[in-house]
């Protein structure tokens, strides 16, 4: 018999996996992963807590047993210098991507082998299919098309595929509420969470405001270079951006959408929402930093991506350049794409992996 340790949030999605493990009679523990800020309590607000207690109710309540690990100096490294050190080098980091391959299938994984566990099962909205002979297991999308989270699995390695269970992805979120309170699980009604992965229900712009220092640059318009205004740092700013720039359009249908970053002159580049807007919209990127879930696709060939989490799948065309990177040519071209975040690839609904924009041209 398989033995299994649950990561458990104190959020109904992994209460209701460790719920299922539970009734088909595998041997789980549960467990809740602490990061660094928990200790920091920076930015006041310290929803961790309640979080432990609920993921420890809901063990309780399931008769299973349950602990809380501490990744926070694993977390640091991995995960925060990486966002921070992006974020200051003007592109768009993705920790939730990250800390799914680094720290919940990375030390956190490393932690439950080690420990004496075979799996580990996240509450994530995600499906397997079995290994054969011809292929290795596969992460497929969740069944509910508004909760699947695989684009958050891009950048899992076939290994920690092989060691991943994900008990609740067969599942639509109004059932899996549905199971938690007939099974009268604690935190049945509890809301869903939302903000930094681990780092608990705190915006990112406010994250930022603590940790990356401002750097006001002007604020360009992009067809001329015309000064609109100034921005208090760029790190601030996502392309494709409308919310929060600052500056009036002073017209009742344009509104100005945040088009670039010129690093160099530290200046944030607008322009009105339109598909010609300069930088707006891109036919073709490159990718690297590539990795593959199972098997890397043939070198040349068409497949799907999606280009940010919640877009459907759009069709490319796919082709490797080197050992390092690829080109992807979309067939319609794709609004708002940055630097630094994450691409994943699909065929159908299978995952195949991700990759890293780190060219994107329009
Ligand atoms: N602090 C944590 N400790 C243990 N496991 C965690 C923690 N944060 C996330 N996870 C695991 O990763 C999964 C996906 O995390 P995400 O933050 O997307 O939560 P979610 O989809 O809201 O799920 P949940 O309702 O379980 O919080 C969770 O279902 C859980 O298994």
């Amino acid at each position: 018999m398989k033995k299994i340790l649950v990561a458990m949030s104190g959020g109904v999605d992994s209460a209701v996996a460790a719920l299922r493990l539970k009734q088909q009679g595998y041997a789980i523990e549960g467990a809740y992963m602490k990061n660094w800020i928990n200790e920091d309590e920076i930015l006041g607000d310290c929803p961790w807590q309640q979080d432990i207690e609920d993921a420890s109710a809901v063990a309780d309540s399931l008769g299973i047993p349950f602990r809380v690990v501490n990744l926070m100096h694993e977390y640091r490294t991995r995960i925060v210098d990486y966002l921070l050190s992006g974020y200051q080098s003007g592109i768009t980091p993705n920790p939730d991507v990250m800390c799914n391959r680094e720290i919940k299938f990375g030390v956190f994984l490393d932690y439950a082998l080690e420990n004496g566990f075979d799996e580990v099962a996240t509450g994530h909205y995600a499906q397997l299919r079995e290994a054969t002979d011809d292929a290795p297991r596969a992460i497929i999308e969740g069944a509910d098309p508004n909760k699947d989270q695989t684009y958050f699995l891009a950048m899992m390695r076939p290994e920690q595929v092989a060691r991943a269970r994900f008990p609740v992805g067969h599942l639509l979120k109004p059932q899996l509420r549905e199971l938690a309170q007939k099974h009268a699980l604690p935190n049945a009604t509890k809301k869903d969470s939302q903000g930094i992965c681990f780092i608990g229900n705190i915006k990112m712009s406010d994250f930022l405001r603590e940790y990356v220092p401002d750097r006001p640059g002007p604020i360009l318009r992009a067809e001329d270079d015309k000064p609109l205004g100034e921005h208090r740092g760029l790190h601030y700013f996502t392309i494709g951006q409308r919310r929060g720039i600052g500056v009036p359009s002073n017209s009742d249908n344009d509104f100005y959408v945040v088009v670039g970053k010129d690093i160099q002159r530290n200046a944030l580049l607008v322009s009105f929402e339109a598909p010609t807007a300069p930088g707006l919209y891109s036919s073709r990127c490159e990718v690297s930093e590539l990795s593959f879930t199972g098997e890397a696709p043939a070198d040349d060939c068409r497949l799907e991506v999606k280009v940010r989490y919640r877009d459907p799948r759009v069709p490319v065309r796919y082709k490797r350049l080197n050992d390092k990177t690829v080109e992807i040519t979309f067939d319609q071209p794709q609004r708002a794409l940055a630097l630094g975040q994450i691409i994943a690839l699909y065929d159908g609904p299978q995952l195949l992996g991700g990759g890293i924009y780190t060219k994107i041209e329009t």
